[in-house]
């Protein structure tokens, strides 16, 4: 059997019946696949100008807060590798009690399921949650557009993430449109290696003049990764894992990856395929969602 995580992630049957969402409850922190992704320029400052696709998943990390009386935000799950001063959901919580001259505290906790350097926006998805969480734990009542310029303090991901509707995305993703997709099942592959995000954006090799369209031009199917030219020529581990998946169905590299994707019909297609890779390899199946499961957290 192909490795953990095959059961799709029950994200959605949490979150489908009208959940109270309190102290107590369970705060999914989803996934996203960028289903296309095209670079179409650069900034003045360096970071580049995007058009992509994203599209929420059924499967990501869960979050749980709990109330502290003296106003001190503390991580009480530290990951390995990230000091906890540079973890993305403190520095949300921070920002957000900075923002909104907020006296509460917070203890945070991560149950971490996504793959830290996987192009699937866990990071980014965290801090979200983080902002959207506690914008309804504190009683902030602050406007979506206001949490999402918080959001894009932290990284170019996150405004998505709290915008909350599958989407066209432009700018370094910030400009964002919602779009219908239909639905479907993906098969997610995790090469095992963290991508550094900034050292492929800032590859010489990297096409960045792709041709914008309009979000209307978008169909399924559409365009390509232009990360994944610069990532699977450096690291083969994720050229082999595309070749594998690219057996079953069109396989594609999400975000600067390294996970890889193909897509599916249904979940349970996705799941027959993911019967048949190699058992070395780590693999999961996953739903596509039409929206956050935390949309409702945020008003406008
Ligand atoms: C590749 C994507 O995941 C696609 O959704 C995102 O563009 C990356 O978003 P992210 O992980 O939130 O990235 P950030 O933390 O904002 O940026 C990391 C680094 O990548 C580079 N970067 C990022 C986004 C962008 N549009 N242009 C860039 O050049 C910058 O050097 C930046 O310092
Ligand atoms: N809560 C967090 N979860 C994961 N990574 C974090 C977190 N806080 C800070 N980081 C840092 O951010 C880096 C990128 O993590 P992330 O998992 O978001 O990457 P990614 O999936 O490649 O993101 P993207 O798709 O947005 O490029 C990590 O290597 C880690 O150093």
């Amino acid at each position: 059997m192909a490795a953990p995580g095959q059961a799709i992630d029950a994200i959605a049957a949490m979150t489908a019946s009208r959940q109270i969402w309190d102290w107590q409850s369970v705060y999914p922190a989803p996934a996203k696949l960028n289903l296309f992704l095209h670079v179409v320029g650069q900034r003045a400052d360096g970071y580049h100008l995007l058009q992509t696709l994203f599209r929420f998943l059924d499967h990501g990390d869960r979050l749980h807060f709990a109330p502290r009386a003296d106003g001190a935000i503390h991580l009480a799950t530290p990951l390995p590798g990230v000091p906890p001063e540079s973890d993305l959901t403190l520095r949300a919580a921070r920002l957000l009690q900075a923002a909104s001259a907020c006296r509460q505290g917070v203890d945070i906790s991560i149950d971490k399921r996504l793959p830290m350097g996987g192009g699937l926006g866990g990071g980014s998805s965290d801090a979200a949650t983080v902002l959207l969480a506690l914008n309804h734990l504190w009683k902030l009542d602050l406007p979506r557009r206001q949490l999402q310029e918080i959001g894009l303090q932290l990284g170019a991901d996150v405004p998505f993430f709290i915008f909350g509707r599958n989407a066209f995305a432009e700018g370094v993703g910030e400009a964002l449109q919602a779009v219908e997709l239909p639905a479907c099942g993906y098969l997610v592959l995790e090469p095992p290696l963290a991508v550094a995000t900034a050292a492929i954006f800032g590859a010489p090799e990297l096409k960045r003049d792709s041709l914008p369209i309009r979000a209307e031009q978008w169909h399924p199917g559409f365009g390509g990764n232009d990360l994944q030219t610069v990532v699977a020529a450096r690291f083969p581990v994720v050229a082999e894992h595309l070749a594998c998946l690219s057996a079953f169905a069109p396989a594609r590299m999400s975000g600067s990856g390294a996970c890889v994707f193909a897509e599916f019909e249904s979940a349970e297609q996705a799941q027959a395929a993911l019967r048949k890779i190699p058992a070395k390899l780590r693999g999961w199946v996953a739903a596509g969602l039409d929206e956050h499961p935390l949309r409702a957290l945020a008003s406008g």
